[in-house]
């Protein structure tokens, strides 16, 4: 009897199911087929299921769901030097174009063709076997759990951010957010030699986490008691009370949005020292009001950091392996492939003890 490739599907917003797919083939000589292991569940697989778009990525038919995703090698194409049958890879999800500018320039992350997993149109790693090109894998030292393979993921997007921020030994680095995107860059920015690394959070579990994982020092902030209080102002004095209370002089040399929420967004420009830089990885409301005056005077270094270019897997990689970066004690759940939409759901309701959710492939 021919095998199944049962697979977690996204039909249409709000609504998925299980479906018993043909085993995925190779579409070239370049291509390896993975049995996935472990993934990882993203916001952005949620917002895709409860929302059916995030930016200009809408979803107008069925994709399978997940891209944080490990597993063993089992088929390889003729071509495929990297890797062979039996190795255990972490898998990097979006493969670029190779030829468009931003591809030849290292920048793939911007390649408009890039085929991601679980970004519409594409299917995604939670179905048991993935075929992707083989040069998009990398291998996983013994040590390294699958669970750890997954979370190279969300290590990378941390990397590529301090990346654009530059973040250097030596440095102030505020991070707004401690999520999982948040926590690692805290963690990254520390592996790198940050002076201090203080981590901001609205939710009081998560902050408490990032003291024991990245951040020297955490800030949670308090819900503006006065609806009268302008909400910019509230942002700068939020800031002014960062700056102050974690000695950060006139201001932090690097500040990480990692939130997308308007009132870090602001804080994070006020908090920023003159000629620092700001980076947004955060993605949340479109569109918000920005101090813009203050960033000009300033004169802040502002960019956007997406997914990850040229280098950041394999540094991602060896920042698990070398234990320096530890993703693994992010995770508060875990199930088995036919609980995916349990586990979508507890990450959907965003309870305090939740933080990161695993999924075990299909055996
Ligand atoms: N740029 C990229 O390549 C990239 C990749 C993955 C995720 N992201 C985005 O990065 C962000 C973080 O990802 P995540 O997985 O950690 O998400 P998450 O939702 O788990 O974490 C966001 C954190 O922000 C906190 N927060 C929200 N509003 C706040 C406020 N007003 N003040 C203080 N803290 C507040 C939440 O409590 C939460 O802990 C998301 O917006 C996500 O879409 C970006
Ligand atoms: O970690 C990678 C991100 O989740 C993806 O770029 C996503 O936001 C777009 O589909």
């Amino acid at each position: 009897m021919a095998e199944i490739n049962p697979a977690f599907v996204l039909q249409s917003i709000k609504n998925v199911s299980f479906e018993n797919r043909e085993v995925p083939k190779l579409r070239d000589e370049y291509d390896v087929r993975v049995h996935i292991e472990q993934t990882g569940i993203c916001g952005s697989d949620v917002h895709y299921w409860q929302r059916g778009r995030i930016g200009d990525f809408i979803l107008n038919s069925p994709i399978v769901l997940g891209h944080e995703s490990a597993g063993t090698v089992v088929e390889v194409g003729s071509k495929v030097k990297n890797i062979g049958v039996g190795d255990r890879v972490a898998i990097e999800p979006g493969v670029p174009c190779r030829h468009c500018g931003y591809c030849r320039s290292g920048s793939y992350n911007l390649c408009p063709d890039t085929i991601f997993a679980a970004t519409p149109p594409w299917d995604g790693t939670l179905q048991k076997y993935y075929v992707v090109a083989g040069d998009y894998c990398y291998h996983i030292p013994n040590h390294m759990s699958a669970e750890d393979g997954a979370l190279v993921e969300p290590v990378a997007v941390a990397v590529q951010i301090c990346k654009v921020a530059d973040v250097r030994a030596g440095q102030t680095v505020l991070v707004f957010g401690c999520g999982p995107i948040g926590a690692l860059c805290q963690a990254v920015a520390k592996a790198y030699g940050a002076l201090k690394v203080i981590g901001v959070d609205i939710s009081k579990s998560r902050a408490e986490f990032a003291k024991t994982f990245g951040a020297d020092g955490i800030f949670i902030p308090e819900k503006p008691l006065d609806s009268n209080v302008d909400p910019v102002d509230a942002s700068r004095a939020t800031a002014e009370t960062i700056v102050e209370q974690f000695h950060l002089g006139e201001g932090a040399d690097v500040v990480l949005e990692c939130t997308g929420a308007a009132p870090c967004i602001q804080a994070g420009i006020f908090a920023a020292k003159k000629g620092g830089t700001y980076v947004q990885a955060g993605m949340g409301q479109e569109n918000v009001m920005f101090p813009i005056t203050t960033a000009c005077i300033r004169a802040l270094n502002i960019k956007g950091s997406i997914r990850y270019t040229t280098g950041c897997y394999p540094q991602a990689v060896e920042l698990v392996a070398s234990g320096k970066v530890n993703p693994r004690s992010l995770i508060t759940h875990r199930y088995k492939f036919e609980e995916s939409l349990k586990a979508f759901e507890v990450v959907k309701t965003a309870s305090e003890d939740t933080l990161k959710v695993m999924i075990a492939g299909v055996q």
